[in-house]
C-alpha cells in the first residue's frame, strides 16, 4: 500500500529526513516511534503530501505520489515497475512529482493532524463535513458509520468542536478523516493531550476500524503504551532516519521500546 523509498525532506536549506525506507501492507498497522524533535511530523506530512521530496520517493497505491527531481530512475516501486514506467503513468518524471495532499486525500488517504486541528468554533457535524474529500460525493451511510464508532459524536452532533475534551477531540479528527473513507489512515500523535484512559478507548477505536473497515493504519507516536498496544511492527526514528524496526517480541519488551522514546 506504501513504500517509501530513501526519502529525503529539508526546510529550506535545512535537511530534516535523510535515507528513511518504509513499507506498509496493505490491512497492517505500523507505528513509527520517536522522541521530540526527531522528525516525525515531518515524515507524515511529507507521506500525505504537504512537504516535497527533495530526495527518494514515495508510492501510495502502486503509484509514484512523491519522487525527487533526482530520484533514480532506473529504481523500481513495491510493483516492480520501473519509476520511468510510472512517470508514464501520471507517476515520476526527471523533473520530480508532487501530487497535492487534495489528491491523496481522494486517491485514500486520511490525514489525522498534531494537535487535530479541529475547527474549535464549527460544531461536531460541521467539523466533519469538512472532511469530506473535494468532489468525492460522501455518502450519509458514511457520517453515520463514524457515528456508530464514535457514539459520543453523535451526542452531540451540535456541539462546538471546541468546548469538547482532548479525547472528544480527537475522535472528532479521527471521524473527520474516516468521513473521506480512506484506505490508508496517518496519524500524528494520536494520544497527546488525551488523558490515559481515553488513550485506551481511542487505541481500541482504531484496531476496529483496521479489523472491520480493512484501513491500513500508520501512526507515528512517543506513547509507550500505545506503541506497545496498537501495533505489531514498528519504526523507530532518531534525527531524521530509520535507526531500528521492531518486531512483535522486541515491542513486548518495555526496555526496548523505551529506548526510543522519551519515557
Ligand atoms: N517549519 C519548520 N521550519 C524549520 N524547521 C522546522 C519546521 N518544522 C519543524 N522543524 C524542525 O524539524 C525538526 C523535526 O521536527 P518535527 O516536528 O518533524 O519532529 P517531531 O519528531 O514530530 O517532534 P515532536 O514530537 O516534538 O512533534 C525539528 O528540529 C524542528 O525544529
Amino acid at each position: 500500500m506504501l513504500s517509501i523509498d530513501s526519502l529525503g525532506v529539508s526546510y529550506g536549506k535545512t535537511p530534516i529526513l535523510r535515507d528513511v525506507d518504509i513499507d506498509v501492507a496493505n490491512g497492517e498497522i505500523v507505528g513509527i516511534m520517536g522522541k521530540n524533535g526527531v522528525g516525525k511530523t515531518t515524515l507524515v506530512k511529507a507521506i500525505m503530501g504537504l512537504l516535497e521530496a527533495d530526495e527518494g520517493r514515495i508510492v501510495f497505491d502502486g503509484e509514484v505520489v512523491s519522487a525527487a527531481p533526482d530520484a533514480d530512475p532506473s529504481s523500481t516501486d513495491s510493483t516492480g515497475l520501473p519509476a520511468r514506467f510510472a512517470a508514464a503513468i501520471g507517476g515520476g518524471s526527471k523533473d520530480g512529482t508532487h501530487v497535492s495532499a487534495d489528491e491523496r486525500a481522494r486517491r485514500g488517504m486520511g490525514y489525522i493532524p498534531q494537535g487535530r486541528d479541529v475547527f474549535p468554533e464549527l460544531t461536531v457535524e460541521e467539523n466533519l463535513r469538512m472532511g469530506e474529500p473535494i468532489n468525492s460525493g460522501t455518502s450519509e451511510f458514511q457520517y453515520e458509520l463514524v457515528y456508530d464508532y464514535f457514539p459520543i459524536l453523535d451526542e452531540r452532533r451540535d456541539q462546538e468542536a471546541g468546548t469538547m475534551s482532548g479525547g472528544q477531540q480527537q475522535m472528532l479528527a479521527i471521524g473527520r478523516a474516516l468521513v473521506g473513507n480512506p484506505d490508508l489512515l496517518l496519524l500524528d500523535e494520536p494520544s497527546e493531550g488525551v488523558q490515559p484512559s481515553i488513550v485506551q478507548n481511542i487505541t481500541r477505536d482504531l484496531e476496529r476500524v483496521n479489523d472491520e473497515l480493512d484501513t491500513t493504519i500508520l501512526f507515528v507516536e512517543q506513547n509507550l503504551h500505545v506503541v506497545q498496544n496498537l501495533t505489531e511492527r514498528c519504526y523507530a526514528i532518531d534525527k531524521g532516519t530509520i535507526v531500528d524496526e521492531l518486531g512483535p517480541d522486541r515491542l513486548e519488551s518495555r526496555d526496548a521500546v523505551a529506548e526510543y522514546l522519551a519515557v
